[in-house]
């Protein structure tokens, strides 16, 4: 075998692989596994700097927690939908200029909590009667005076607790501000809303970070406030993998990491061998131990996969023939626990489209995904026709399974109780050739966030470069040609923000 033909990238029998060495002067070759935006964001970058890339992507489609489904005739996110942030800085931005989608701003407030403006949800008790406005104002005032005592609580204690415990020391301390009645019930709703954010429940959720994942006490963060992308995140993901070399249908299978190549065993035994790896699977995937390395990974990186929690979140989008329901953004049930406390959100307001989208998460999130698709429509129809008891049946609906899809095994990275505070930068540490991309290690507290895994790719992938160049010699000695920039990124036309 021509060993230029090894060092391609390309298929080779494995038992070759250990004493293969690169070529002085061939391109170094990476490959990217993963082709969610944050793979596609390091393939890109490698790209345009001229290394030579492949991506290995184990669904028949890229975008991973992206997925924008187009089959009720125009574009529904059934994964992420906002843009986190809408301002310039956003990482994203260019690309979204660039490519002229519109952004849908519910909410201008940064905090994570507030992702929707109050003024444009409309609540309903288990009777289905409307919740007065005054009330869901007034207990949102609440619910901030509450969180704000947490932090006391927080201060007060130096071991970590869920922010469940915290509220309740906090009621128990000041039992003016505990809510009876349906007051209560709609403190319910605002826990379900927070449990949304971060996917989990609030009995999971760490007292010690949650404020910081949610931006209110951070700098670093990002403004603009919360903007859904109308036109569906599918053309951002397909613009950044444009003449890519993405292997659909290539699960990893095995990652064997030696002192000049790393080589990749995909479903089926094929090879493909490389300088470096980059690893963006979700992290639930990585929890699953669902792929071998060799030599095993040693136990600070192992600790750190395990010491970090996974969400889950899911979606049941219905399309009906008619718009039954009033034209705000947000339709939501209050109920005595948050458990059974839900919504809707309305995509007509945003998009035109008469169709609503009942979003559920952690435990419940689980167990939506025990019905069969069927069963989920039916049970929000049920919620539904609770509010509206005229509500027509659905055309369509979708179904979303993040946490039990083997390809995410859950919605997003989330910081459990008692979370060790290096916890991401192990996670994030390279390990010989192979480096760490995908949102969980994103920087700044992005995790969860389209434009986090995005920033990550981005890292991983200058990294990469950075140690390539160190091991393999200067820039000069290798045959890469100057980096072309993707011309999305170059462009200066404004976001384009819609508010109907
Ligand atoms: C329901 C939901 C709603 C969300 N809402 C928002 C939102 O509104 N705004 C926002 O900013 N973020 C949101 N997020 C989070 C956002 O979608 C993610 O943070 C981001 O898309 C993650 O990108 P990634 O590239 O890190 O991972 P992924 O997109 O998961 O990409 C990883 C890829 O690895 C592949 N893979 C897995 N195992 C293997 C294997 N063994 N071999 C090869 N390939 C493998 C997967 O198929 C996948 O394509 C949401 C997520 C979910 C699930």
């Amino acid at each position: 075998m021509d060993p230029k033909e090894l060092c391609s990238t390309d298929m080779i029998d494995g038992t070759v692989a250990a004493h293969i060495k690169r070529p002085c002067n061939s391109l170094p070759t990476v490959i990217v596994i993963g082709a969610g935006i944050s793979g596609i964001a390091a393939a890109r970058s490698l790209y345009d700097a001229s290394f030579k890339v492949i991506v290995l992507e184990s669904r028949d489609r890229v975008g991973g927690r992206i997925y924008t489904d187009y089959s009720f005739g125009c574009p529904v996110d059934m994964g992420a939908s906002w843009l986190h942030g809408v301002c310039n800085e956003n990482p994203l931005a260019p690309l979204i200029r660039g490519l002229g989608l519109t952004l849908y701003r519910t909410s201008s407030d940064n905090s994570v909590l507030y992702d929707h403006d109050l003024e444009s949800c409309m609540l309903f008790d288990m009777d289905g009667h409307q919740v007065p406005q005054q009330m869901v104002m007034e207990v949102g005032d609440t619910f901030k005076r509450i969180l704000a005592e947490t932090v006391k609580v927080r201060e007060e204690h130096p071991d970590d607790m869920s922010i469940l415990q915290a509220i309740s020391v906090v009621l128990n301390r000041h039992p003016e501000l505990k809510q009876q009645g349906l007051a209560h019930e709609v403190l319910q709703w605002y826990i379900c809303r927070m449990e949304a954010w971060f996917a989990t429940d609030a009995d999971m959720i760490s007292l010690k970070t949650w404020d910081q994942a949610s931006a209110i006490i951070l700098e670093h963060v990002l403004t603009g406030g919360h903007g859904l992308v109308v036109q569906g995140y599918d053309p951002v993901v397909k613009a950044l993998a444009t003449d890519l070399d993405i292997r659909l249908n290539h699960r990893v299978t095995k990652i064997s990491n030696g002192y000049n190549m790393v080589m990749v065993t995909v479903e089926g035994g094929r090879n493909f061998v490389a300088d470096a790896v980059i690893l963006t699977v979700p992290i639930g995937i990585l929890k699953a131990n669902s792929i071998e390395f060799t030599p095993k990974w040693p136990e600070w990186k192992t600790t750190a996969i395990k010491d970090i929690g996974v969400g889950n979140e899911n979606k049941v989008a219905l399309r009906f023939d008619r718009v039954f329901w009033p034209n705000v953004e947000v339709l939501g049930m209050v109920a005595p626990t948050s458990y059974a406390c839900g919504y809707f959100l309305n995509l007509h307001k945003a998009t035109g489209h008469p169709i609503l989208v009942y979003m559920a998460a952690g435990r419940f999130a689980y167990d939506l995904e025990k019905l069969s698709d069927e069963s989920a429509a039916n049970f929000v129809m049920q919620k539904l026709k609770n509010m509206f008891p005229h509500a027509s049946r659905p055309v369509q609906y979708l179904v979303s399974h993040w946490g039990t899809d083997p390809n995410s095994l859950g919605c997003y990275a989330c910081d459990l109780v008692g979370k060790p505070d290096d916890v991401y930068e192990r996670l994030r540490a390279p390990l010989g050739n192979v480096f760490f991309g995908g949102e969980a290690v994103s920087m700044d507290d992005h995790q969860g966030s389209v434009h986090g895994a995005y920033s990550a790719g981005v890292m991983a992938a200058e990294n990469c470069q950075r140690h390539l160049l160190q091991k393999h010699g200067h820039r000069e000695n290798l045959p890469l040609v100057p980096a072309v920039r993707h011309e999305m990124f170059e462009t200066t036309i404004p976001l384009q923000i819609s508010r109907m």
